[in-house]
């Protein structure tokens, strides 16, 4: 048609508009979303210290911190939707599980089970979080802002190493903490007969949950390993779609 090429001139420069628009949107909510969580983590580490350093024991520190805890870990689950969406270069399947654990320790495991709030294991999994959220968000804002000091995205690409097998170990050892007042109690559980005619047993689900960790664990540490190549030695990954 006559028209077309104008209109498409047109057209086109219409969509880059509404695609900068989009995108100056999205950096803007990742930035306040990144600073929110920084912050967050830092409340929460800083509440730690001090709990620590005024009671000089561990005893009652998840129960201090737990409604900050929640909330921000809750919160997280926005990431999901940021892959989903595609404002961040992120697969959802690896989010979605790291996020969903997280949130299933923190709601079923350790909020649910008060006798085991002050094992050593819980106290394990929120120092390695701690640290791990407040580098991962700051790299992220600072990476947003174009500023990004050389420390902190080192540290997000190299403490993973330690951190991350140190983070199950706690998470595993507080599931398997829990397993005794799980089975005694029978929370979450379902027996027969009942008006559904279903069984449930949260004691079986959580040792399959345990067990889950072994083929999925070594999968988000991989992912964590190429994403070290390609952002500190610049190696150019192709990953597979989700
Ligand atoms: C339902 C019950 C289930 C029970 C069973 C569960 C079994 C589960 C088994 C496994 C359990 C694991 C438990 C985890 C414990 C811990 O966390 S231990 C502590 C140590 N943990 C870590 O170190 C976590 C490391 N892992 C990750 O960071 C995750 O893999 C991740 C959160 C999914 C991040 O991966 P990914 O996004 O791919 O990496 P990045 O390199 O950081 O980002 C890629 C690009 O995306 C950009 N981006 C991502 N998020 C944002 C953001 N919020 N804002 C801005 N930008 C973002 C990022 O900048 C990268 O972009 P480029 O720079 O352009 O490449």
């Amino acid at each position: 048609m006559a028209y077309s090429e104008e209109d498409g001139t047109v057209e086109e420069k219409e969509n880059n508009n509404k695609k900068k628009t989009k995108s100056a949107l999205a950096t803007a909510w990742l930035t306040f979303y990144n600073i929110a969580m920084t912050a967050g983590w830092l409340v929460l580490a800083m509440a730690m210290i001090r709990f620590y350093i005024q009671k000089g024991t561990r005893k009652g520190l998840y129960r201090s911190i737990a409604r900050t805890l929640k909330f921000f870990q809750t919160f997280a689950l926005v990431e999901v939707g940021h892959c989903a969406i595609g404002i961040v270069r992120t697969s959802v399947i690896v989010t979605g599980v790291q996020v969903c654990s997280r949130i299933f320790m923190v709601w079923f495991i350790t909020n649910s089970i008060r006798q085991i709030q002050n094992e050593e294991s819980v106290i394990l999994f929120l120092v390695v979080w701690t640290i791990t959220e407040i580098t991962r968000y700051s790299y992220y804002t600072f990476n947003l802002l174009h500023h990004l000091p050389y420390f902190i995205k080192w540290a997000r690409y190299n403490l993973f190493i330690v951190l991350y097998p140190l983070g199950v170990a706690g998470e595993l050892l507080t599931i398997y903490a829990a397993l005794p007042f799980v089975r005694r109690s029978g929370m979450y559980s379902m027996r027969l007969p009942n008006k559904y005619n279903v069984s449930f047993d949260y004691y079986y689900c959580l040792i399959i949950a345990m067990l889950s960790y072994i083929p999925l664990f070594p999968q988000l540490f991989f992912h964590m390993l190429r994403q070290r190549r390609r952002v500190l030695h610049g190696e150019v990954i192709v990953e597979k779609d989700d």
